[in-house]
């Protein structure tokens, strides 16, 4: 199959509604191979839904998603599946499968040589290889969450084309040494392997530290998206989140947010975001 050699991900003017309220607005978000992208933004601001229309389980009112140079609705789901993994917010365990069988549940079915060893890999390096025979039930929320990654890796890491991944708060219920070692792995997975990835959280340092851009959304808009640096500002963040923070820039060269008690607000980047590469905040969008 031939592939578009322009973005992995094309998300243009999408508008998306439930019943009479407006979810998504104008919602455009391009990203390439190799990117690895936070979506952030308050509850309520529309990133599900955004995965949703993204993943093709739900059908926007206007506007175009296209993968790999097609649209969405032109794929066939089987093709589709083999470039584009989606993690939802909530995974349903209630059935008997051990770890090992969960994670063979993404694994293509014409992927037989190796699949065992294939499933130990993906278990191994997100740390739950000894769990690989313990019902998914029994374990526990963290340790599943874990193996729901494995499974959604399983499904495109034998890809020889584009490899999408759309990943809903995929570390929610982990502690912050684990948070690390799957937002390491993405970071891995983008810049070495090429993956492009879209991840919905609310750790604003975890995304800072690890992704290329950050993508804010309030009230169903996109209302800014640029590197760390620039996207975490604290004028930026009170107004769409209401949070009073100090923003620091660490050696490392990555911001880190600090959430300030009471009324103090300070504004003291040590690099000011500039007003010009940093997209301007819509004040419709922050205002409706
Ligand atoms: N099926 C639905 N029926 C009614 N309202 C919905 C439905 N799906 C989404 N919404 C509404 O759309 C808005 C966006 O929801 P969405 O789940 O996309 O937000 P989110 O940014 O992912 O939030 P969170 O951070 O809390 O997960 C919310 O106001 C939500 O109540």
């Amino acid at each position: 199959m031939a592939f578009d050699s322009g973005a992995v991900l094309d998300v243009s003017d999408v508008s998306f509604r439930v019943g009479r309220q407006a979810v998504l607005t104008q919602v455009s978000l391009r990203v390439e191979r190799g990117e690895f992208v936070a979506l952030l933004g308050p509850n309520g601001a529309g990133k599900s839904s955004l995965l949703r229309v993204v993943s093709g389980e739900c059908r926007p009112e206007s506007g175009q998603v296209r993968i790999a140079g097609r649209a969405l609705a032109s794929w066939r789901r089987r093709d589709l599946a083999r470039h584009r993994a989606v993690m939802p917010q909530k995974v349903d365990v209630s059935f008997p499968f051990t770890a090992r069988e969960v994670v063979a549940l993404g694994c293509p079915a014409d992927r037989v040589t190796g699949r065992q060893a294939l499933i130990d890999s993906l278990l191994s390096r997100l740390g739950v290889a000894d769990l690989a025979d313990r019902l998914i039930g029994s374990l526990s929320g963290g340790e599943q969450q874990r193996v729901q990654l494995a499974r959604v890796l399983a499904q495109v890491c034998d890809s020889d084309g584009p490899r999408l991944l759309l990943l809903d708060e995929c570390t929610s219920a982990l502690d912050p040494a684990q948070q690390q070692l799957v937002f390491s792995l993405l970071r891995e997975l983008a810049s070495v392997e090429g993956y492009a990835i879209v991840a919905v959280v609310h750790d604003l340092n975890l995304a800072a530290a690890h992704a290329d851009r950050l993508v804010m959304m309030c009230k169903g808009r996109v209302v800014a998206d640029g590197p760390p640096l620039m996207v975490l500002a604290p004028d930026l963040l009170r107004q769409v989140y209401g949070l009073n923070s100090r923003v620091e820039r660490l050696p490392e060269g990555y911001p880190v947010v600090v959430p300030l008690v009471g009324g103090h607000y300070s504004q003291e980047m040590a690099e000011p975001v500039s007003s010009q590469r940093c997209p301007r905040i819509p004040q419709t969008a922050l205002s409706r």
